[in-house]
């Protein structure tokens, strides 16, 4: 049992596999995560971090394990009820349908409907202009989401999963197409609403600075199991880093004992010459 799986959580997740065409993707994954917790899921590409998290979510379904979300099973819950409880950010989303960025920000209230064929309430266009000016696309609200910037568009997704108000909320590389600005921008804004109203965000990425400052815990993942989870400051270590990455890189720490690393071209070499 690693340290991911010791708490009892807003997601609980025991023993999982998943396979593709019989190919084991998912190899006994285990993680909790609590309400006002951020957990970052870092590890090398193809390591199986997209797949939990589809998995986790209900698109793909497991072989093997449990999956409970607020303490309830996954698979006891329909898709509505599946909505109000967690909302999915892709990491590359089909929704490039001619809508505006309002009407593709409403989406996300879909599952808070009255009735699935009533309209809209004033409440809900409320949020979705609220949310839209928290993370500054005011100015979008009448553009054709078609016409939007990779960047501009990932933080579309974003406001359509907070106007969901589902209390977990998993995220796919969801600043991978952002500047820095923005990345920060948007780190913050889902930092607040985890403080202010108790979400649990489980968050794909590959930046291991901006996941050792934002995150609460990190699981990194190797060959589809959670090769160590805890801390940054457990997790981000050189020997670590080496062993998942096969990479040799110093981890320096800032004055709050947060890690972070400067990569240098060198680094795969030195581990390959060792
Ligand atoms: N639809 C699919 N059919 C078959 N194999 C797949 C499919 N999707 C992913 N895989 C394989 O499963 C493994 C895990 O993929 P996954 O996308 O979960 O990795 P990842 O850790 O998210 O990678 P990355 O960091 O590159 O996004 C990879 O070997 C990948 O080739």
């Amino acid at each position: 049992m690693t340290s991911c799986e010791k708490r009892a959580a807003g997601i609980r997740v025991r023993n999982l596999f998943f396979d593709y065409h019989l190919r084991p993707c998912l190899k006994g994954v285990g993680l909790d995560l609590q309400p006002g917790e951020i957990l970052g899921v870092l590890g090398p590409n193809g390591s199986g971090k997209s797949t939990l998290l589809k998995t986790l979510f209900g698109h793909l379904k497991a072989r093997e394990g449990e999956i409970e979300l607020a303490g309830l099973p996954l698979e006891s819950l329909t898709p509505r009820e599946r909505a109000r409880r967690v909302a999915f950010v892709p990491q590359n989303s089909g929704l490039r349908a001619p809508l505006t960025v309002f009407q593709a920000v409403l989406m996300g209230r879909y599952s808070r409907k009255g009735s699935r064929f009533g309209g809209y309430s004033g409440n809900d266009f409320r949020l979705a202009e609220q949310v839209l000016r928290d993370l500054s696309l005011s100015e979008f609200i009448h553009r054709p989401v078609t016409e939007l910037s990779g960047g501009e568009f990932q933080k579309v997704l974003l406001a359509r999963a907070f106007v969901q108000e589902a209390p977990v909320i998993f995220l796919d590389e969801a600043t991978s197409n952002l500047d820095i600005h923005h990345t920060l921008e948007i780190m913050a804004t889902v930092q607040d609403k985890v403080v202010r109203e108790g979400l649990s965000v489980v968050s794909v990425m590959h930046d291991l600075n901006l996941a050792a400052s934002w995150c609460d815990r990190i699981a990194i993942m190797k060959e589809g199991a959670v090769f160590v989870c805890g801390d940054p400051r457990e997790v981000i270590t050189r020997e670590i880093i080496r062993q998942v990455y096969g990479v040799s890189l110093v981890v320096h720490h800032d004055q709050e004992g947060i890690p972070y690393v400067l990569p240098r071209v060198s680094a795969t070499r030195e581990v390959s010459c060792a």
